[in-house]
């Protein structure tokens, strides 16, 4: 039977551990109903939890090359592929942790902030005839010599709206920890104000981190709607389009 596929991205704060990761499972179950999916996920927690980005920075000498510090923080993703699909075949879910080098997401040698220039879909889409849900580390990519690359702090954001391309969806769905796009961060500001609505523009004049303007940038040059959800909330969010 065809099913459409669908691309959903998770951040690391909704992977930090396993109460989080619980509400992660759920929405992974909800929509492997009805789609085969593409999960980009990122390095779990934040510093100092064991494997989070910035831990594994703060192992890396800092006379590294830049691509030693890639192959050194792409653990971090690669790592929470692992666990998320191994996680899902204990659960009974048809899952496969995409390595690296099947990413598709093919760059420059700018290791710390890498430029795409093609995007490959001929492994994922083999992979995804075989199994149900594909996990793949975000902010990652290869080089021509099958290096791995990375594409800037918080990048996975990108890689969502990047395999939407690759796969030719018109959608990508980012959980992250909280349940849309506000006008000031809500969990400085009380009485923040979420947007249910807004255009590529409003979003990037927002300047806010909670999606990566690289994402965005592309998600508009590509007519690509971004959803940004709560991982933790069943509200709708906010979508982001032209
Ligand atoms: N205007 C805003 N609306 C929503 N969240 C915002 C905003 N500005 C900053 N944030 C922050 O962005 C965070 C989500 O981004 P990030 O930490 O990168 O999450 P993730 O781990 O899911 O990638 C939220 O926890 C929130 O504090
Ligand atoms: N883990 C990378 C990439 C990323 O996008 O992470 P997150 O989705 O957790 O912001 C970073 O911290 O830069």
């Amino acid at each position: 039977m065809f099913m459409e596929v669908k691309i959903l991205k998770f951040g690391g704060t909704s992977l930090r551990n396993e109460a989080t990761r619980k509400y992660v499972y759920k929405h992974i179950f909800h929509d492997v109903e009805s789609f085969k999916l593409i999960v980009v996920v990122s390095a779990m927690g934040r510093y100092p939890d064991a494997y989070a980005t910035d831990t594994l920075l703060s192992m890396g000498s800092d006379k590294l090359s830049s691509s030693e510090r890639a192959s050194l923080v792409s653990m971090g993703e690669q790592l929470s592929a692992l666990r998320v699909c191994s996680e899902l075949l204990e659960m009974g879910v048809k899952a496969y942790a995409l390595p690296f080098q099947e990413c598709g997401i093919v760059t420059d040698n700018n290791y710390d902030y890498a430029k795409v220039i093609k995007l490959d879909n001929k492994e994922i889409k083999s992979k995804l005839d075989e199994y149900d849900v594909i996990v793949v580390g975000g902010f990652i990519g290869i080089n021509a010599s099958k290096e791995v690359t990375t594409l800037g702090r918080g990048g996975s954001d990108y890689s969502a709206v990047l395999f939407a391309k690759m796969m030719g969806l018109s959608s990508v769905s980012i959980y992250t920890d909280v349940d849309g796009v506000y006008d000031l961060d809500p969990k400085i500001h009380e009485f923040a104000v979420k947007y249910d609505v807004l255009t590529y523009d409003e979003m990037l004049n927002m300047k806010s981190r909670v999606l990566h303007e690289r994402c965005v940038t592309f998600a508009k040059e590509n007519h690509i709607t971004i959803f940004l959800k709560g991982t933790f909330s069943s509200s709708s969010g906010t979508m982001i389009e032209g």
